[in-house]
C-alpha cells in the first residue's frame, strides 16, 4: 500500500489538534493518526508532585523509540496498539488504543519536527503558527478546565519549561516545515492546498 505521512507540528495551543481533526473530517479514508503526546514516557516511579515538576517540553520526555517503531509499522501496513496518555495525572494510562493502517497517516505533536528520526519519516510537514500570547491564553483555559491544573501551576510550568523549550526546540523546528499555516485548521486556503496534494498522491 502506498502511504503518505503528514506531520502537524506547532507550539502548545497553536491549533494542531484542530487542524488534524479538519484533515480527518475531510480526507476520504479515514487517515490513521498517531499523537506524539501519547508517547510521553511512563513515570510510575515518581509521585504526582514529582511528576508535576518534569520538563515535558524536552525531547527526552518522549519514548521516541516506540513512536518511531509504531510509525514504521503503520507505514508497512501493520496495526499498532498506541499508548494513551492521561494529562490529568501526568502519566501514561494503562489503556491502549488500536490504530489501523491507512494510506494517509497523520502525525501530530509539538516536537515532531525537532526529532530527526521522526522528521525524516514525514512526507508533508505542516507547522501551525500562532502568536505566543494567543497560545498562552488557550493553554491556561485548557489546562484548568480539561487537565485539572491550578492557575499557579500553569504559570510555573509555562515560565519554567514550556516557554524556554518552545524557543529552544519548537520555534527553530519551523524551518523543517514545508508549509507554515497561520490560523491552523481555520485557514481554508491552506487546507484546500493540503487536501488537494493528499488527493493527488493517494486519492
Ligand atoms: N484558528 C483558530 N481560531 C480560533 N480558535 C482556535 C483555532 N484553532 C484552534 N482554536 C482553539 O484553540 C484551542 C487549542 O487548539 P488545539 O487545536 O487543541 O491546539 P493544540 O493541539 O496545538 O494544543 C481549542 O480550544 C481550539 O478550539
Ligand atoms: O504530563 C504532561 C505531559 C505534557 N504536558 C504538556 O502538554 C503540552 C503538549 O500538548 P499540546 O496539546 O500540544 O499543548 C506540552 O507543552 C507539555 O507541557 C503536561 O503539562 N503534562
Amino acid at each position: 500500500m502506498e502511504t503518505l505521512i503528514v506531520g502537524v507540528a506547532g507550539g502548545t495551543g497553536s491549533g494542531k489538534t484542530t487542524l488534524t481533526q479538519e484533515l480527518l473530517d475531510k480526507c476520504a479514508g479515514p487517515p490513521s493518526v498517531l499523537f506524539h503526546d501519547n508517547y510521553y514516557r511512563r513515570r510510575d516511579e515518581l509521585t504526582y508532585e514529582e511528576r508535576e515538576k518534569v520538563n515535558y517540553d524536552d525531547l527526552d520526555a518522549f519514548d521516541n523509540d516506540l513512536f518511531v517503531e509504531h510509525l514504521r509499522a503503520l507505514r508497512s501496513s501493520r496495526p499498532v496498539e498506541s499508548p494513551v496518555y492521561d494529562f490529568s495525572i501526568h502519566n501514561r494510562s494503562d489503556r491502549t488504543t488500536l490504530v489501523e493502517p491507512s494510506p494517509v497517516i497523520i502525525v501530530e505533536g509539538i516536537l515532531i519536527f525537532a526529532e530527526p528520526r521522526i522528521c525524516e519519516l514525514l512526507d508533508i510537514k505542516l507547522f501551525v503558527d500562532t502568536d505566543a500570547d494567543v497560545r498562552l491564553l488557550r493553554r491556561i483555559k485548557r489546562d484548568v478546565v480539561e487537565r485539572g491544573r491550578t492557575l499557579q501551576s500553569v504559570e510555573d510550568q509555562y515560565l519554567g519549561t514550556v516557554k524556554p523549550m518552545h524557543e529552544l526546540y519548537v520555534e527553530p523546528s519551523k524551518r523543517n516545515a514545508d508549509i507554515i499555516i497561520p490560523d491552523g485548521g481555520h485557514n481554508i486556503v491552506a487546507m484546500d492546498m493540503v487536501l488537494n496534494r493528499i488527493q493527488r498522491d493517494v486519492g
